[in-house]
């Protein structure tokens, strides 16, 4: 056995070897921080130095910790579950009215909510989900003056407001012919319920095809009971009415497959097919 290859001398060449090791690692590592763009900025900010008054240009610290007060605020704000919302104009007490929005959830109550919201009314809800979607309204949740409600107004309501827009009703022919009766309960019995007082929506002077016992009559039917008791309710209890009659709405919201025609035209034209005309365009 040689001296080089004694025991303590092996054991020092090992750590001298090791001290290499780490030495050439810390030099990789300091040249690759130097390297990345934000080391000079967080540096800078660790020691609360700004880039201006170490380098006397720029001022690239006092933006960065700019950037960093907007970032905390962000996440207070997140932490402490705050939304934002569109915004909505002050009323007055006076001015300011206690809404209910019955269907709100649907594709025309949906936009009746928005545009209620944003005068600065307090606006209720009510909505079965049937055919209306919580994403429809979902940016006005949590709002201190909005509220929903999931009730199906076949049952009654007991709640105080000063106006009712009532558009709870399956709108589509496929929607309303899917459960007839439910159809007409929702029309009649459903605005009996909200007489007290009442809107609803369907030009005046159209007084339609009566067919009472065809496909579409649980709607139609239901709906012409409706304006009937809209108006004995005002003649006999002074409820203050107005019967808006609305056709072919279409926008933004509306259900892919509603089934009604402007849908269907814009649906077959997405899809590069025929647009279907039926009975010669006599009526859609
Ligand atoms: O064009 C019209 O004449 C129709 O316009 C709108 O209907 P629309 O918004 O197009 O249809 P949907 O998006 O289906 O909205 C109807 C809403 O009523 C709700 N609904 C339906 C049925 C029911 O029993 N209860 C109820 O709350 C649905 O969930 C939905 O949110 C009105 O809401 C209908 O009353 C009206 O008949």
């Amino acid at each position: 056995m040689t001296l080089w290859n004694s025991l303590p001398l092996r054991m020092i060449r090992k750590k001298v070897k090791m001290a290499v090791v780490c030495l050439c690692f810390l030099l990789a590592l300091t040249v690759f921080y130097h390297q990345l763009p934000v080391s000079a900025d967080v540096t800078r900010l660790l020691s609360g130095r700004s880039a201006g008054a170490e380098g006397g240009e720029g001022g690239g610290g006092a933006d960065l910790q700019e950037e960093l007060r907007k970032m905390e605020n962000k996440i207070k704000t997140l932490e402490q579950g705050k939304k934002i919302y569109p915004e909505v104009k002050f009323l007055t007490y006076k001015d300011r009215k206690r809404i209910l929005v019955t269907g709100g959830a649907g594709f025309v109550g949906s936009h009746l909510v928005d545009r209620l919201m944003m005068q600065g009314h307090e606006v209720t809800v009510v909505d079965n989900f049937f055919t209306g979607r919580k994403r429809n309204v979902e940016h006005w949740v949590g709002h201190e003056n909005f509220e929903l409600l999931h009730h199906d107004i076949v049952n009654p309501l007991y709640i105080e407001v000063d106006q009712i827009y009532h558009l709870a009703s399956p709108a589509s022919p496929p929607n309303y012919m899917y459960n007839p009766i439910k159809t007409l309960k929702t029309n009649t019995l459903g605005t009996i319920n909200m007489l007290d007082p009442e809107i609803h929506p369907q030009n005046e002077d159209y007084w339609g095809h009566v067919n009472p016992i065809g496909p579409r009559a649980c709607y139609d039917e239901g709906k012409r009971v409706a304006e009937t008791m809209c108006y004995a309710y005002e003649k006999q209890e002074n409820v203050e009415v107005r019967v808006a009659r609305i056709f072919n709405t279409f926008g933004p919201r509306m259900h892919m497959n509603d089934g009604r025609v402007v849908s269907n035209f814009i649906l077959q034209a997405l899809q590069n097919e025929s647009i279907t005309v039926r009975m010669g365009g006599q009526r859609p």
